[in-house]
């Protein structure tokens, strides 16, 4: 029973909780076999081969009593999931009798994980770094098949490995240049320099690569956050409902029918959309209205995408043209919607206000260019991330910022040596992007990070 850890010994129900077939609760930890065995008739779990599964039952072994039918799973370390002995005792799924199991476990000695502590573990047991757990939480969040392919890349160390590299090559020169310092003669700071200049540079380069897979993976794992704006009754919340396919909006002939934001998340031709409705925008002097109004122009703030609905059964309003210019600077669509009635504007009328995008004519009620729409939203997508899917996609915004904050000390580097400043100086800078890079795979994380990220994760992870 040789594990590489002197941890306790956790507990968990590894399911969601509910009514299911099946349940697992796991263990993990140097006792977790005999733990087990003390509760467990069937084979002398203490004497089986590692990796077998057994069948037999659990018994409170205080009063003999039955408690459940079960499959237990025995697996040795290292080669587990923590790297420490795991044992899994797959129940009848309910949640009583699962927790009575636990109950039990806990009782005979073993303690109650947090959340994601087996993970977490893996992660103190060298099994996996930081990258990789994170991947592990992305996995069991992803809402489509693309958010799913770049968490298992991740998983598959994919980003690990680059951010070693990175360290790995700080660290040469860094090394080199505490030779330089050693002998120090005039032609050798110059050489240092140069030195630190071109790796400095280079490293950057590949930053801002990984960088620019950021927004994508963001997009992929979030969905692209689509607002659709536009001033009272126009459709906006019509169009919703045709988008998610699902009446799930409100949607009456009375002006300010939407009075908060609404958000659905909805996978449009392969783009994973987080779609927000939102209160039609305008002057109002009723309480409630005027917060759903506020909320819609935050919402529209922080848009990936705006969709723009105006009514062309109108004419153009003064509302319509401050949305019009309030959303110049974003990504955005323009519908032309209640094109079955007769239309008060058209294209034209917004190319002479020097709109430059094409506005789309539609009619969610008789279902016209409704397709066009869906199709433009896929161009607009792939148009701004340039469709070049990267194999690696830093998608968190824990290891964004830091990237950003290695790429910033680069920056320092080069700033410092463009001042002429002493090399031993512009060193600590590279010894900071070093540390920096070390944190988003865990090698130079501090403890409370480590805590921190792992309670984020679900119980019995
Ligand atoms: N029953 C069960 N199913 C599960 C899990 C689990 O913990 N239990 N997993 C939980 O997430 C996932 C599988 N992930 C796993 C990842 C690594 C190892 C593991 O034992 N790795 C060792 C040895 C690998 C080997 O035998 O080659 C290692 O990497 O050293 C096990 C499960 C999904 N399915
Ligand atoms: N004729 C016609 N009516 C439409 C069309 N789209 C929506 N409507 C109607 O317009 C009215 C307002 O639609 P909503 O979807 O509630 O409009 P909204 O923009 O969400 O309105 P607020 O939530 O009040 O801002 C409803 O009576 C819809 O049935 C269309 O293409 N043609
Ligand atoms: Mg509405």
């Amino acid at each position: 029973m040789a594990t590489v850890t002197e941890y306790d010994t956790i507990a968990a129900i590894s399911t969601p909780p509910g009514e299911g077939a099946i349940s697992i609760v796991r263990l993990s930890g140097d006792q977790a076999v005999a733990l087990a065995n003390h509760v467990f008739k069937g084979a002398n779990l203490t004497k089986v081969a590692s990796h077998t599964i057994h069948y037999g039952h659990i018994v409170d072994p205080r009063d003999q009593q039955e408690m459940d039918e079960v499959m237990v799973s025995v697996m040795l370390a290292p080669k587990t999931f923590t790297r420490e002995d795991v044992v899994e005792i797959n129940c009848h799924g309910g949640i009583v009798a699962t927790n009575r199991i636990l109950q039990l476990l806990l009782a005979v000695g073993a303690r109650m994980a947090e959340p994601g502590e087996f993970t977490k573990r893996a992660f103190l047991n060298g099994r996996i770094d930081l990258t990789q757990a994170e991947s592990v939480m992305d996995l069991i969040r992803a809402k489509t098949d693309q958010a799913m392919k770049v968490a298992l890349n991740q998983l598959d160390g994919n980003l690990q490995h680059l951010i070693k590299n990175l360290r790995q090559e700080i660290l040469q020169v860094l090394a080199q240049v505490e030779v330089n310092i050693d002998y120090p003669e005039y032609d050798e700071e110059q050489l240092t320099a140069q030195m630190l200049r071109e790796k400095a540079i280079q490293v950057e380069h590949e930053i801002d690569q990984l960088l620019a897979t950021a927004n994508q993976g963001k997009i992929l794992r979030e969905g692209l956050a689509t607002a659709i704006i536009g001033r009272p009754n126009v459709g906006k919340s019509s169009l919703l409902n045709y988008l998610l396919h699902e009446d799930k909006a409100i949607v009456t002939d009375v002006a300010g029918t939407t009075r908060d934001v609404l958000e659905e998340y909805v996978n449009v031709q392969g783009v994973p959309l987080k779609l927000i409705d939102t209160a039609g925008i305008h002057d109002t002097n009723d309480k409630v209205e005027k917060i759903g109004v506020a909320r819609s122009k935050k919402a529209l703030s922080e848009a990936d995408l705006v969709i723009l609905v105006l009514d062309a059964s109108e004419a153009l309003t003064k509302e319509d043209r401050q949305l019009l210019d309030l959303t110049a600077q974003q990504k955005r669509m323009i519908v032309l919607n209640k094109a079955d009635l007769t239309s008060q504007i058209t294209p034209a009328t917004l190319a002479a206000l020097g709109v430059t995008e094409d506005p789309i004519v539609a009619s969610v009620k008789t279902k016209v260019g409704l397709t066009k729409i869906e199709t433009e939203i896929k161009t607009l997508f792939f148009g701004g991330i340039e469709n070049q899917q990267k194999d690696i996609l830093v998608s968190n915004n824990r290891q964004i910022g830091l990237l950003q904050q290695a790429r910033a000390s680069l920056q320092q580097v080069l700033a410092g040596l463009n001042q002429g400043l002493p090399v031993d100086l512009v060193q600590i800078d590279m010894t900071t992007c070093w540390d920096k890079l070390g944190e988003i795979t865990g090698e130079s994380a501090p403890d409370e990070l480590i805590t921190q990220l792992f309670s984020q994760f679900c119980l019995g992870k």
